[in-house]
């Protein structure tokens, strides 16, 4: 079989990224039906229910991308082009090529008059190998990024979501806000009650912290009784409503009113010219501030 491999940049290959070849993500509806369609169509024992599990498992991290063409060879519809595509961008990423938009696109010849079901084993040998790292990345990537008591994202998974959004806030004036969080007392909690009740007080927090979010934002355990959250909002009175809705939530769980736990908060708003640094130290210091000024309190930057 005759396999190329091309790297494929659509910021360079501009008309070969035409909209009409590009491949666009498929909704998980149409997976569904892409996945049940390949699974009654082809011989299991041969091709392996491994591969379609490892498909949908990746669909779940990554954004699948089939082009028209590979559609167009696996439902078997009829096309002049002889070559077929099928991008990956979390493979790109895998292959240590930087970020979106670029990725990888493979194309191989279609040979004439070859069965539905020795095209999708071409297919399955194609994939097979990047699809194990692709499941293997992101299992790792869910190790190294969320915190396994709470199941919030960590210090690295923060590190990521924080720089994309200062990347953004600097290219595109787009402003968002910080929240760091800190429990007042904790120490307390875990000396008289052991650190058992300890760690329930820290995974109820995580999960009123959640709760208390909109969808677009995002929670963290930064370390110890530490948290964060990146918020999409545009001012100072949008965070200290946040701020208001989380320390209320925290106020009203009954566990954590039960060992009544508090929490002291600090916000700041990304403005310009801001680096990483910059922001973390304003909302910090008025972490620092909130404390210092008694608890239980939130003071924004
Ligand atoms: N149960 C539990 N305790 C933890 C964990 N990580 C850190 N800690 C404890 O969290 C406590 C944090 O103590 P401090 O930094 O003094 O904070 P605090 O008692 O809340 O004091 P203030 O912040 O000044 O109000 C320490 O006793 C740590 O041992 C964890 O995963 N589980």
């Amino acid at each position: 079989m005759d396999f190329t491999t091309t790297i494929y940049d659509s910021t360079v290959h501009d008309n070969y990224y035409a909209p009409a070849d590009a491949g666009s993500p498929i909704p998980a509806t149409q997976l569904n039906a892409f996945i049940n369609q390949l699974l009654s169509t082809i011989d299991l024992d041969t091709l392996g229910a491994v591969y379609f599990r490892q498909l949908s498992q990746i669909t779940g991290v990554a954004s699948l991308c089939i082009t028209d063409y590979a559609r167009q060879l696996v439902f078997g519809e009829h096309t002049h082009s002889r070559s077929v595509g099928i991008e990956l961008p979390l493979v790109g990423r895998l292959s240590g090529l930087p970020d979106q938009p670029k990725s990888v696109y493979y194309t191989f010849n279609k040979e004439p008059g070859s069965s539905v079901r020795a095209r999708l084993a071409q297919l399955h040998q194609l994939f097979t190998p990047q699809l194990r790292h692709a499941v293997e990345y992101a299992r790792l990537r869910t190790l190294a990024t969320k915190d396994s008591l709470t199941g919030l994202g960590n210090r690295n998974g923060f590190n990521d979501a924080y720089s994309r959004l200062i990347c953004r806030a600097q290219r595109h004036m787009q402003s968002f806000g910080l929240l760091v969080i800190d429990l007042d007392n904790f120490k307390a909690i875990n000396d008289s009650r052991g650190h058992r009740e300890g760690d329930s007080v820290l995974i109820d927090v995580a999960s009123q912290i959640s709760q208390s979010l909109r969808g677009e934002d995002e929670a963290f355990r930064f370390g110890g009784d530490e948290f964060c959250c990146l918020l999409d909002c545009q001012s100072g009175e949008h965070l200290k409503a946040a701020a208001i809705r989380l320390r209320e939530r925290i106020r009203t769980s009954a566990l954590l009113s039960r060992h009544n736990v508090t929490v002291s908060v600090g916000g700041a708003n990304y403005r310009d010219n801001d680096d990483m640094n910059a922001l973390f130290d304003r909302a910090d210091k008025a972490l620092y501030k909130a404390k210092a000024g008694g608890k239980n309190a939130y003071q924004a930057a």
